[in-house]
């Protein structure tokens, strides 16, 4: 039953119904003929009434003209600027490799383009401050909304796992993702240092950004980084990372992953959470014995970190050991476990918009319109100070596996 229902909601999401779109649709313009652009926005916008995508450039045109034929697209521009200048384009939504993100928002937003921006926002700390602290953000509550697209968090089933959790209490927590090597060959842009290429700024944003969210909190120390590297002349980028962070609880975060696990490579991401024992009063009144302790030791999984909506579980494992109150000796154990997911909101008795086939980038896609039409929504969103913070803790990484920096853009001083 759950494997149909899981076939049923793969198929929808990739065959959504095809909304009527309302006069005040917002227009998205493409900058790039990109690889994710179909996933991450064309198909996700198709059952969103206030979504129109209206154009793409491509450095070759030609290009451009065949995305545009294939998916749809009405307007393809002679290049980026002609599109940034068309007063028709509401919304600039830009999959360029992450070394161009920070030059072309920031060149979308002189437009007064409101920008959804790929993941990872920027290549560093230092231009993640200068875009996410830019004045052209700051002009007016009119002003444009820009936007990482963290397209995972947005997911009831994420949401879901982060309310089972305890941060202040959290002792350990460890994220994986390994993606087997033939998504990104040696030429790939992930590979490229020019344009910030290296697996921790690629898929590492996503073990990285989970433990982070988990904890709640910002990581103080880098305490340990290993990243394996790309044969020469690819040798600044990282295409295997493991960090250790210590986080302000005291409690330690390990971000693990690699963009060359084995072709037959099956694991799903996924991150554990430990806890600290907590004492539970709860179970002690069940207990029915006064002079008993009973403390819970919480552990939880999220299984599928990069798009729960495809499938998930989150799992809680709580295991309480009853203890007697003068001599602490153990009287008994026992571990109480439950496995929980939700393709909806309504799944956590919240009343938002959602359909179980809803991707992670349609429940983003919603999320970022509703911010541009002054909408309340799920509350879920990626601010501009997380966006520095992400970037911050990926810095601490690269320079403590003395890998160094992602390349800060040479084209930026005009802009600030
Ligand atoms: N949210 C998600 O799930 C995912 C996000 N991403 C992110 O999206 C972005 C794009 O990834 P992806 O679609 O895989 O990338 P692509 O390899 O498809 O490249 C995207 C675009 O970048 C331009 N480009 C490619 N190579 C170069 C180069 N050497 N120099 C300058 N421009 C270049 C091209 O534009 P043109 O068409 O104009 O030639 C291309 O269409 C990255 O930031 C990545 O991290 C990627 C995958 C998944
Ligand atoms: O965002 C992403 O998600 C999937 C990964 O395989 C990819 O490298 C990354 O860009």
């Amino acid at each position: 039953m759950d494997f149909l229902s899981g076939l049923r909601r793969n198929w929808r999401q990739f065959n959504p119904p095809v909304a009527a779109k309302h006069d005040d649709a917002l227009k998205f313009g493409i900058l790039g003929a990109a690889n994710i652009a179909p996933l991450a926005l064309i198909l996700p916008a198709k059952s969103h009434p206030q979504v129109i995508i209206h154009a793409v450039a491509a450095r070759d045109k030609t290009r451009a003209t065949a995305f545009a034929n294939k998916r749809g697209i009405p307007v393809v521009k002679d290049s980026y600027e002609e599109l940034l200048d068309d007063p028709a384009i509401d919304v600039v939504y830009i999959p360029l490799p992450t070394g161009l993100h920070l030059e072309w928002a920031l060149k979308a937003l002189a437009k007064g383009k409101h920008v959804l921006l790929e993941k990872p926002a920027t290549s560093n700390a230092q231009e993640a401050e200068i875009l996410h602290h830019h004045r052209l953000l700051n002009q007016s509550s009119e002003g444009p909304v820009l936007m990482e697209a963290f397209h995972s968090r947005f997911a009831p089933g994420w949401q879901q796992f982060l309310a089972v959790l305890d941060p202040p209490n959290i002792s350990h927590a460890i994220a994986k993702a390994m993606v087997p090597s033939y998504i990104a060959s040696d030429d790939d842009i992930r590979f490229n240092y020019s344009i910030s290429g290296g697996a921790l700024l690629d898929l590492g944003t996503y073990p990285l950004a989970s433990v982070r969210d988990a904890f709640g909190a910002e990581p103080e120390e880098c305490i340990d980084a290993k990243m394996t590297r790309m044969a020469p002349p690819r040798e600044k980028c990282d295409h295997t990372f493991y960090a250790k962070f210590r986080f302000p609880n005291g409690g330690i975060g390990e971000v693990k992953g690699t963009l060359r696990a084995p072709k037959t490579h099956l694991s799903l991401p996924s991150i554990i959470v430990t806890h600290k024992p907590v004492p539970a009063p709860e179970e002690a009144k069940k207990a029915g014995d006064k002079d008993t302790e009973v403390t819970r030791t919480r552990k939880v999984t999220f299984c599928n970190l990069l798009w729960p909506t495809n499938y998930h579980y989150v799992t809680v494992e709580d295991k309480f050991e009853i203890r007697d109150a003068g001599s602490s000796t153990m009287k008994r154990e026992y571990t109480k476990t439950e496995t929980k997911k939700a393709y909806t909101f309504r799944e956590m008795d919240r009343d938002l918009a959602g359909e179980t086939h809803w991707s992670t980038y349609r429940y983003m896609l919603e999320e970022f319109v509703n911010k541009i039409k002054g909408r309340q929504g799920s509350g879920v969103f990626v601010s501009h100070e997380e966006s520095i913070a992400q970037s911050r803790a990926l810095d601490m990484i690269y320079e403590k596996s003395g890998l160094g920096l992602r390349p800060t853009s040479k084209r930026v001083s005009k802009f600030v």
